[in-house]
């Protein structure tokens, strides 16, 4: 706590530095009652791109536009106080050059508040990177399996097997150089997220990585088991909230149906309360 009673949010800078110590625990968040929940346990919160798939049913992350990252963002923000929180740039945004990536940046900062944004792809973004972070945006990275080229991969599936090890080597490297604060590895085999680890001098952060990165994120609503027909194998199930609350929404309705509810204690009667004393 500061001097003003204010607690302190994580910086990008306190991330960076973070480098060999204790692991980074990062969750994604996309609402202010999720954002609630993480804060005190996190120190990123990730307001991804993922959300296009979670939240709005999309079948893949293209088709989430700036607006959408900048509302939930807002929400994110509103829910935290602590942790850093992350902003996703989505496909189109930035890909066409470091103009166009301080553009869509710029507008995620200044609207939404939060401390940093992510992009997907190594060397051939390492330019924009350098432009950003020249210009005081701080940039985590997205190397490996990066959901917004599916259609190049032709599927999700394990980067960097075999002779592929060195392209993700080399984006990895090029984006630390570049300036990025920290680098998601998604979906690379665990040896090579080791090697990364060891190359580069700012934090990794795994997701279907290695134990080994400098932190780990996941999606909350996969750990959470609320987004139930994704079972990659890289997820860890720490709760099955799905099943509990179709539990909850089967009683509910069973209720309904049977004029159990609502209850005596729910409704209301026809006179003014007394006045109290
Ligand atoms: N809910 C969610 N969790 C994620 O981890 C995630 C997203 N959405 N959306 C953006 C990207 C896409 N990601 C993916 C997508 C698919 C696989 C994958 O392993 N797919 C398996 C099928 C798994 C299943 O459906 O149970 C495959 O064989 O393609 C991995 C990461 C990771 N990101
Ligand atoms: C899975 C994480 C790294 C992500 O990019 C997202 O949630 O969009
Ligand atoms: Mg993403």
């Amino acid at each position: 706590m500061s001097v003003t009673g204010k607690i302190k949010r994580q910086t990008a800078v306190e991330i960076r530095n973070r480098k060999g110590s204790d692991p980074l625990v990062c969750l994604t968040a996309y609402t202010t009652p999720v954002a609630r929940l993480t804060d005190a346990h996190c120190d990123v919160l990730l307001v991804g791109d993922s959300l296009g798939m979670v939240v709005y049913g999309f079948d893949s992350t293209l088709p989430v536009t700036l607006d959408m990252m900048i509302r939930h963002g807002q929400a994110v923000m509103r829910g935290s106080q602590q942790a850093l929180v992350v902003v996703d740039l989505p496909f189109g945004s930035y890909e066409a050059g470091p103009q166009a990536a301080f553009d869509a940046a710029a507008q995620v900062m200044s609207e939404t508040g939060a401390g940093a944004v992510k992009l997907e792809g190594g060397v051939a973004m390492a330019r924009t990177i350098e432009f950003l972070t020249a210009r005081g945006i701080p940039v985590m990275a997205h190397v490996g399996l990066t959901p917004q080229a599916v259609n190049a991969f032709g599927g999700y599936s394990v980067q960097g097997r075999g002779a592929a090890a060195q392209k993700v080597m080399d984006d990895a490297v090029a984006t630390a150089r570049a300036g990025a604060f920290a680098v998601v590895l998604e979906k690379i085999p665990a040896v090579l997220a080791d090697r990364i680890t060891e190359e580069i001098n700012v934090p990794t952060i795994g997701i279907g990585a290695s134990a080994g990165c400098d932190g780990q994120i996941l999606v909350v609503d996969d750990m959470l088991g609320l987004f139930t027909d994704f079972r990659p194998k890289f997820v860890q199930r720490y709760g099955e909230l799905g099943e509990a609350a179709d539990k909850a929404i089967a009683d509910y309705a069973a209720d309904v149906r049977a004029r159990r509810f609502p209850g005596p204690e729910h409704v209301f009667g026809d006179e003014a309360p007394k006045p109290k004393g």
